[in-house]
């Protein structure tokens, strides 16, 4: 077994691509920030669109109601349209992140695939379209949230296609075309800067929350959830889920037998890494994501079980219970010490009759189930289906070992 008890967070930041290195990590960074960013795509779309018909109106205005006026027309509809689209898509799926990330894109590709044939309508313009141009910049790198890969991408591509289209217009003059590839290479570089930066300050502000939130909710001690668990109703969450879809739950209460001699024998400090020898085992057998090990008291833990039956839980804490019985702490000052734990378990059936009226109700079961396993000799298991007669209910208890 590893003395290695707090599993790091993946939190390195890739600087280049301003994302956490770690996949799994970033997809929790986007799914935090999810809320925030859709409100901001939705204003953003919603202006857009308005934007892009007004402009409509202006070409009706200055060109008269001529064919390439209505053809202007169409292709500003054409973007006001997609971004309409994109409002209702996430709208529809406020949760979901690539839905809100591709709207994103599609949009942005729309308008700045449209943009130079607007211009190409335009020629004498094209001191506004080029500041039309650093305006539609602004908006890849800075307005509308997206992955920085992507606006720089996109970024890019837009100046590429945009100066593509004057060149193929031909009529610019050797110093008007250095001044526009300037202004398009610092349109670009300003964006760069100005997204790397806030995409950076993002997730070192999402470091150094989940940070801290790491910091208060584990005990350092054993790497497991603390009794702050209890407070955030994440607990009485799982049994309302329990409740809404009747599935199974189990929680095996758990306590190391006779640890205050360990600490009269050996002393606090090989006390403690009995303790965190035990979670280390706990935590082995937790299914990631679905099962969480609390440190409940001093050396007592709880192991809360989503969609475990009453057998489940007890060949599970059976199996940590022969585990820790047959292995053995080396301590500092070189002794091995050996101990055994005591389990209580208590579980809701699925599609239940009963459920206890809180998650502390559960626990409470648990415990007398506990306190049986230490009254009848400790290093065994006992259990029960929690009932609406009490407990026990359909009590069935393992022998303690011989
Ligand atoms: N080393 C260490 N000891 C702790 C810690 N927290 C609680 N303890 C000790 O754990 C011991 C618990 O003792 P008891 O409640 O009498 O339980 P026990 O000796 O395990 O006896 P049973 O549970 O009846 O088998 C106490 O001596 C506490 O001081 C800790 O973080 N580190």
């Amino acid at each position: 077994m590893s003395l290695h008890y707090l599993p790091p967070l993946p939190l390195t930041i890739d600087r280049r691509r301003a994302e956490f290195t770690d996949r799994a990590f970033e997809d929790r960074f986007a799914r935090h920030c999810l809320p925030e960013r859709n409100a901001q795509l939705k204003a953003s779309l919603l202006f857009s669109a308005g934007f892009y018909v007004l402009f409509g109106l202006t070409d009706i205005a200055t060109l008269g109601p001529t064919a390439t006026a209505w053809a202007m027309v169409a292709l500003r509809l054409l973007v006001a349209l997609a971004a309409l689209g994109a409002w209702a898509a996430i709208s529809r799926y406020p949760d979901s992140v690539a839905v809100s990330l591709r709207s994103t894109c599609i949009v942005l590709g729309i308008g700045v695939g449209v943009f130079p044939i607007l211009c190409w309508y335009q020629p004498e313009a094209m001191a506004w379209n080029l500041m039309s141009h650093a305006l539609i910049l602004m908006a890849i790198y800075v307005i509308f949230p997206n992955r920085f890969i992507y606006a720089l991408a996109i970024g890019i591509g837009a100046s590429a296609v945009f100066g593509a289209m004057l060149l193929v217009q031909g009529g610019l003059r050797l110093d008007d075309l250095v001044a526009l590839v300037l202004m398009l290479i610092l349109g670009n570089a300003l964006g760069y800067i100005a997204a790397r930066r806030y995409h950076l300050a993002q997730r070192e502000q999402f470091r150094s929350t989940m940070l801290l939130q790491e910091l208060a909710d584990r005990d350092p001690l054993t790497g497991c959830l603390n009794r702050r668990v209890f407070q955030s109703g994440l607990l009485d969450a799982e049994l309302a889920r329990t409740r809404r879809y009747g599935t199974a739950l189990s929680v095996i209460l758990c306590d190391i037998d006779h640890f205050k001699r360990i600490n009269d024998t050996h002393g606090h400090a090989a006390g403690d890494q009995v303790l965190g020898e035990f979670a280390g085992l706990l935590r082995s057998v937790a299914r990631e994501g679905i099962d969480s090990v609390i440190r409940y008291g001093g050396e007592e833990f709880l192991l809360v079980l989503p969609q475990t039956e009453l057998a489940g839980a007890q060949v599970l804490a059976e199996r940590i219970r022969h585990a820790f019985a047959d292995s053995a702490t080396s301590t500092a000052n070189g002794s091995l010490v050996s101990t055994t734990a005591s389990f209580g378990v208590a579980a809701v059936a699925a599609n239940h009759s009963f459920l206890p009226a809180s998650f502390e109700a559960l626990i409470a079961v648990a415990d007398e189930q506990l306190y049986a396993a230490k009254r009848g000799g400790r290093n065994s298991v006992r259990g029960t289906v929690v009932t609406a007669h009490g407990c026990p209910g359909q009590s069935r208890s393992m022998a303690p070992a011989a």
